[in-house]
């Protein structure tokens, strides 16, 4: 098996960039290797419309670093409150490429999200006329329902019914965790996608549970068991288009996840592409990773595919401890472990 492994540029379809002192970190850490990301919209105040947005933007472009084609591609949250003149305003500035449905409460600043998804109804009728996907994450957030169940409950509670009333809406199932979302996925028309995480298919819920509790594995939708693992690791290796890259790298700084009521997100923008090899490589498919990461998702949201390219090499390097975030640290997933592959720094 060859030590080299060069690939398309790739493009990551779902990251949390913050904002503020941290932007410097995220941001160098995603264009090391992204041509383009989708920018998850879920700041304190969410990034609720176009102009919101533009601004969002203007302080990303800010901190890329010199000379490079790094391209934030923006995203608006979708609150009871959004309008169909929010959805064309954001579609007709050409910065924003999705809406992102947070349901109320589900994850990490989702206090604004959505409370029913019939006040969002007429939203998504003009979404699906002008041609702006949803995003979604997927989870209900009921408390009687099981953390480990609620991805499951999201499609036969909402999914089905949003698909099947706007057929020609595009849906990108974001971060899927479970089989039931994996055959979901497969089973709708070429309207709906998915994105995949590197550590949902690197880990499963024992690695964040047996021998004590890890804070940096805890993400949500949470690591599920094995068996679910195994179905992601199919469905990114299977070559089928309708699953793509997605890290949803989302730092949080140690303290807020080294304690009592710990924050959910795990960082992995500074060794993705590394991580995500590594997966495809347990499952001897190093031969699809060029797909999932660099042309399946532009093709989804249709983008031209990037045009240069990276070379990752097998060689094991060890993950940082310890990263400058802000004023604070940040503990990366992996860290202070070894990694197996790593990025050749110039490009072919
Ligand atoms: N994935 C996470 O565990 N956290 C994300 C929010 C999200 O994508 O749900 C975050 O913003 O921290
Ligand atoms: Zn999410
Ligand atoms: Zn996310």
């Amino acid at each position: 098996m060859s030590d080299r492994l060069t690939l398309l540029r790739p493009d990551d379809w779902h990251i949390h960039l913050r904002d503020g002192a941290v932007l410097p970190r995220t941001v160098t850490d995603a264009a090391r290797v992204f041509g383009r990301v989708i920018v998850m919209p879920n700041l304190v105040p969410p990034v609720r419309n176009a102009s919101e947005a533009e601004a969002y933007r203007q302080r990303i472009q800010a901190v890329r670093p010199a000379a490079s084609r790094f391209e934030p591609l923006m995203a608006i949250y979708l609150t009871d409150r959004t309008t169909p003149e929010d959805i064309r305003a954001a579609k007709a500035s050409g910065f924003v490429h999705a809406a992102k449905l947070y349901p109320a409460g589900a994850t990490t600043n989702s206090d604004s999200g959505v409370t029913s998804l019939d006040n969002i109804f007429p939203v998504l009728e003009t979404m699906a006329e002008v041609g702006l996907p949803l995003l979604v994450h997927g989870e209900v957030t009921h408390s009687e329902v099981d953390v480990f169940d609620r991805e499951m409950h999201f499609i036969g509670e909402h999914l089905v019914r949003v698909v099947e009333r706007f057929p020609t809406l595009k849906v990108v199932f974001e971060h899927i965790t479970t089989r039931d979302a994996v055959q979901f996925v497969e089973a709708s028309g070429g309207n709906v996608g998915a994105t995949i995480t590197a550590h949902h298919l690197l880990y499963n819920r024992n690695h964040m549970l047996v021998g004590g509790i890890r804070p940096h594995f805890y993400c949500l939708p949470i690591l599920k068991r094995r068996t679910h693992q195994e179905a992601l690791l199919d469905a990114a290796t299977s070559g089928n288009p309708k699953f793509f890259l997605g890290t949803d790298s989302a730092p949080h700084a140690r303290h807020a996840k080294e304690a009592a009521c710990g924050c959910a997100g795990c960082y992995t923008a500074y060794a993705a592409i590394e991580l995500y090899a590594e997966a495809f490589e347990q499952r001897n498919a190093l031969e699809k990773l060029e797909g999932f990461a660099s042309h399946y998702g532009a093709d989804f949201y249709n983008m031209p595919r990037n045009t240069d390219h990276i070379t990752l090499i097998r060689e094991e390097w060890v993950a940082p401890t310890d990263l400058t975030f802000g004023e604070h640290s940040l503990t990366p997933l992996r860290a202070g472990e070894k990694l197996r592959w790593r990025l050749l720094e110039e490009n072919t």
